[in-house]
């Protein structure tokens, strides 16, 4: 095999799959999903609307999204066994593993399983538990109860509650929701890949979930937006915080929050909103210190290596000063990733082609043993 025209490292700007879903267009700085700009969908629109445009190709009416809202609630609540299962996990689990086990686990309680008809129903229940099994494995694990969903509260609303234990304000509510619908997809990252890879052998959205999780959690993929907010909290100031980058620097190491697969030099149009999201906190909250450190690190980081911030650089700051714990960030980005992976599973299995590349052998060769 020719390795010139065949191998690129990492499948760097190699194209994987066919997809209707979404589309990263660097050049117009645009996140195309389904025809629509995400950043504007996440301007105006609700999470829960996008749920429905992923699986369904289009935007829900007043009523659509009023059922939607009501099978996600029923759909909720865990059962006993699951729950007595979670507690069982070490306490010293990490949340995103109590996570990939509580996925993994929901397999045996899915008496359709594997059944392709089932699977928008499927991927529904998927999409009301796994907020409730992020924050309740979090609650365990730190031998507290599990917060039962509040079914007045709206889906983000409600998933911010069970986070922090505290009723969010409208403004909380919805800048929760636009982090979820900004972390709800994004064309084909290393987790959707992997779910893809492991749905074309025909295996069950479970398993392909599962797989996703321990793909999202590396600090090069979703774990980032945990280690930028212990980043910021080393930093401590202005700063401290530049010192710390200048030290990470000259020790060539990758600074978590910066750079990207595809938009390298430029900065992630996610991140620019998340911006403008812990500016408007930041106010509210009397913080305007920590959007001073960041602002800092992003202008040291363009200075010294023309790296911008990615998505996970400016959430981590946003779920500081919604009251989140640290450990809960790489969990709700899977969280609202979940919908983003399920569509690319179900398109998958609709035109489906086993994934199965060569390699370009570096091995020897002629030996006997
Ligand atoms: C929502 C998300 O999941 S976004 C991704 C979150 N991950 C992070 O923030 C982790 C930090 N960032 C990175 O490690 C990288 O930018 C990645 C993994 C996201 C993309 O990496 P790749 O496309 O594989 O590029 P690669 O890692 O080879 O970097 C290219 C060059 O830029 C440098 N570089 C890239 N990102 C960074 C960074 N964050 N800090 C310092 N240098 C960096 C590399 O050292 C390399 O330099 P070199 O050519 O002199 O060796
Ligand atoms: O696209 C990627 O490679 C990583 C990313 O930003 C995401 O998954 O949101």
């Amino acid at each position: 095999m020719d390795k010139t025209t065949t191998f690129q490292p990492g499948l760097n700007g190699v194209i994987a799959a066919e997809t209707k879903l979404s589309y990263l267009d660097v050049e117009a700085e645009e996140i195309v999903i389904r025809g629509y700009d995400l950043i504007e969908l996440a301007e105006k629109r609700q999470y829960i609307d996008l749920i429905q445009l992923l699986l369904k190709g289009r935007l829900p009416d007043g009523a659509e999204q009023q059922e939607l809202e009501e099978t996600l609630k029923l759909e909720a609540p865990l059962s006993d066994s699951l729950v007595q299962l979670l507690a069982k996990l070490p306490k010293d689990t990490h949340p995103m593993d109590a996570l990939r086990t509580g996925i993994s686990a929901l397999a045996g309680y899915d008496k359709n399983l594997g059944e392709r008809k089932n699977l928008e129903q499927t991927i529904l229940r998927l999409l009301a538990k796994i907020p409730v099994i992020t924050a309740g494995s979090y609650h365990l694990l730190q031998e507290k109860s599990i917060l039962e969903p509040d079914p007045d509260l709206s889906y983000s609303a409600n998933f911010l509650y069970m986070l922090t234990g505290r009723v969010p304000d409208e403004q909380e509510a919805s800048i929760f929701d636009q982090s979820l619908m900004v972390y709800s997809e994004h064309e084909m990252p290393n987790s959707t890949f992997t779910a893809r890879v492991i749905a074309s052998t025909n295996s069950d959205l479970y398993g392909a979930l599962t797989g996703a999780v321990a793909s999202l959690k590396g600090n090069l993929h979703g774990g980032a937006n945990e280690a930028v907010m212990h980043m910021l909290l080393e930093g401590r100031s202005v700063e401290g915080f530049r010192q710390l980058l200048l030290e990470k620097l000259a020790r060539k190491e990758k600074v978590m929050g910066f750079g990207h697969r595809v938009y390298m030099r430029k900065m992630d149009p996610r991140a620019s909103l998340m911006k403008e999201a812990l500016r408007k906190l930041a106010a509210v909250k009397n913080r305007e210190d920590l959007l001073e450190c960041c602002e800092a690190g992003e202008e040291l980081m363009k200075e010294e290596k023309g790296l911008y911030p990615n998505l996970d650089y400016y959430a981590a700051p946003v779920y500081y000063l919604l009251g989140i714990p640290i450990d809960l960030y790489t969990p709700i980005f899977f969280s609202a990733r979940t919908l983003g992976i399920c569509a690319h599973v179900a398109e998958q299995y609709t035109d489906n082609k086993l994934f199965r590349p060569r390699v370009h052998y570096t091995g020897p060769r002629g030996l006997h043993p």
